[in-house]
């Protein structure tokens, strides 16, 4: 699907009710007005009508004891659903909670819990049925007791899975980003997804529950007689499969239809949209009237620097000790200008746009400063606690990552996460009133439609629209500085003009600074006013976008520029690519880490490691080229060249 076309269809909560789900539905009914709906007495036995084949009088014929078979199967629907229900409440509940601690928490409450699971998975469970009945005595509520502590078990199992497995993902990073809480993170985001997939194993286990109820109730440990139960009813009527076949067929047909129907409700619930909410906190009063269009970051002097980073060292453990990967950054972001940090993969420029605001992997060890001037003052970053850096994140920093999939959650709709970001931004008011603000920042965005739009999943979307609901999520806390790691990496060429012209208009219209990232010089061309050039886990070049690509000091930054296809080249033209293998490391060399590549390395570029240093073009323009400032042996670029950026 392209950027602007989206599939259109009923909504989802419509689609998904399926009639094939319809028999469970049916059947709940009928059990809640079988009193009503029933012909007779499901009890009252007559010796004169036994076994009497279906008929206007009997629709459904009658047993060897001459009870009516349709009564009997409506009471057997209120009896066998109903306990399924409890049983499948009970197990679930406990399970879900039960496997979400332990895949949230993890550790050793995480193994502990987890040999427990394992217990009781393996054991026999009707086995454990049977003893709990035993030692508790029959009856309706110990039955229940003793199913649910035989189907438990793999609830548990497969919430713990879910969770384990999302604990590390880049939407609870994107989450903690927009300053939710544990509670918050568990309750919304971890709980609905573990919901699912037991959802869907609930469809199956129905079908084992109304059995098992039923296997208990024949030897006497479940229902008692007279109570009609389908299981039961299915167990007495197979002596007579060849002679009465109205009395198995009824409730095996019953049976099949609800387990049926209770899969494919499982299926759609698991597939669903926007689930309910489970913590929804409803704010008083929006700071601004519902519709109002965002306004810019109230800032009386633009040229003021908004974010300074000093210093910035990043290292993680590796083997017995740890490796830096950034060392000594330092950048400023101005107030409503854009500074691309570009350069190779592995470069560190995710590294040093995301760690002031504590968005790398918890074994980081970061050092260094970065301070925070908003209009609500200026805050040094660093050391901030989980709670301080949910008043930053989200409301006066946002973010928008490459990999939109990951970042959105895929069984949340657009609306939802919109509206997510707007309550913990402290916008929230009333449902209605949040969703309004949603669709405009969903309209801000440039998206068309945004009331449509709320609706859908993230997965319906084109790439480009995925990226405009993170900017729009992103904006929801009305930021002064948005960082975009790679926004527009994933997209194609004209989609990611778009994007990037985005981008550009909210930092006019809105007078919003960013730091994005990127590996290509030519896409931040578009929309930088600054650049910081990295290479090696260092800032190799820095100063205005003017200066850095029209006059470049270092050779490595020409170098990037030689590698951009230029508009006008002639057919078959050969762009340049740089030549060895990118550097690993601040740490690598005690020199300049680039001097194995470089066209114009002497020997004392390998041994001294060169300062980041004004050069003669521009006060602003710093270059770490031993060789600089503009040396002879640097080639001009042509402005042919520098247009052609
Ligand atoms: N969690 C981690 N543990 C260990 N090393 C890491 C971790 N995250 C990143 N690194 C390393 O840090 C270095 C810089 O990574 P970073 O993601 O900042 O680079 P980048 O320039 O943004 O590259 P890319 O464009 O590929 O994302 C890389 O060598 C990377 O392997």
């Amino acid at each position: 699907m392209t950027e602007g076309r989206r599939r259109w269809g009923l909504p989802a909560s419509v689609r998904g009710v399926t009639p094939a789900a319809l028999p469970l539905i049916v059947f709940a009914i009928a059990g809640l007005l079988a009193p009503v709906l029933s012909p007779a007495d499901p009890a009252a036995i007559d010796l004169t009508a036994g076994l009497l084949p279906p008929s206007a009088d009997h629709l459904l014929g009658t047993d060897q004891l001459g009870r009516d078979q349709l009564s009997r199967i409506l009471y057997g629907a209120r009896v066998s659903l109903s306990v399924t229900a409890a049983v499948l409440a009970i197990s679930m509940t406990v399970g879900v909670v039960t496997g979400t601690v332990a895949g949230y928490l993890g550790g050793g409450v995480d193994r502990v819990i987890a040999r427990v699971i394992d217990m009781a998975v393996s054991l026999p469970g009707m086995l454990v049925a049977l003893a709990v009945i035993g030692v508790r005595g029959p009856g309706v509520e110990n039955l229940v007791v003793a199913m649910s502590l035989w189907t438990w078990a793999p609830y548990a199992r497969i919430a713990r899975a879910q969770v384990a497995g999302l604990r590390g993902s880049p939407h609870l990073d994107a989450l903690r980003l927009l300053g939710a809480g544990p509670v918050r993170v568990v309750g919304r985001h971890l709980l609905p997804p573990a919901l699912a997939p037991c959802l869907v194993y609930a469809g199956t286990d129905v079908g084992a529950i109304v059995l098992g109820v039923a296997t208990l109730s024949f030897l006497g440990l479940g229902i008692p007689p007279p109570q009609p139960e389908w299981g039961q009813m299915l167990v007495e009527g197979r002596p007579f499969l060849a002679s009465a076949w109205w009395l198995a067929y009824p409730p095996g047909i019953a049976i099949t239809a609800v387990v049926f129907a209770s899969n494919l409700l499982g299926e759609r619930l698991a597939g669903g949209d926007e689930r309910p909410s489970i913590l929804r906190l409803v704010r008083p009063a929006l700071r601004r009237p519902a519709g109002a269009s965002v306004t810019p970051a109230a800032s009386a002097d633009d040229d003021a620097v908004l974010l300074r980073v000093r210093d910035l060292s990043v290292g993680y453990p590796y083997g017995d000790g740890r490796r830096r990967v950034v060392a000594a950054v330092s950048y400023e972001v101005r107030r409503a200008r854009v500074l691309a940090i570009v350069g190779e993969t592995g470069s560190g420029k995710t590294t040093s746009a995301l760690a002031p605001f504590g968005l790398l992997d918890p074994s980081a060890v970061v050092t260094g400063s970065a301070t925070l001037s908003t209009g609500a003052g200026a805050r040094e970053l660093m050391g901030l606690t989980p709670r301080e850096r949910r008043r930053v994140n989200g409301r006066q920093v946002g973010v928008v990552f490459q990999d939109s999939l990951a970042v959105l959650n895929p069984l949340r709709t657009v609306g939802a996460h919109v509206d997510e970001a707007v309550r913990n931004a402290g916008r929230g008011g009333r449902r209605a009133a949040t969703r309004r603000v949603s669709e405009e920042l969903l309209r801000l965005a440039g998206l068309p439609d945004p009331a449509a739009i709320a609706g859908e999943l993230p997965h319906r979307l084109s790439g480009g629209m995925r990226q405009r609901v993170q900017i729009a999520v992103a904006l929801a806390g009305e930021p002064e500085l948005l960082v975009a790691d790679e926004p527009t990496s994933a997209l194609d060429v004209t989609v990611q003009a778009r994007v990037l012209d985005l981008l550009g208009r909210l930092r006019d219209e809105l007078g919003m600074a960013m730091v994005v990232v990127s590996h290509d010089l030519a896409v931040v061309s578009r929309l930088a006013d600054d650049v910081a050039v990295m290479y090696a886990g260092r800032i190799v070049e820095s100063g205005p976008l003017a200066t850095v690509i029209g006059d470049p000091d270092h050779p490595y930054t020409r170098g990037l520029l030689d590698a951009v296809p230029r508009p006008g080249a002639a057919p078959g033209t050969r762009f340049r690519t740089m030549p060895g293998r990118a550097g690993t490391g601040p740490d690598e060399t005690g020199g300049c880490a680039f001097a194995p590549r470089c066209p114009i390395a002497v020997a004392a570029c390998a041994k001294d490691r060169p300062a980041l240093e004004p050069t003669a073009s521009a006060p602003a323009h710093r270059s770490a080229c031993p060789r600089h400032p503009g040396g002879a042996a640097r080639p001009p670029r042509t402005a042919d060249e520098r247009e052609g950026l």
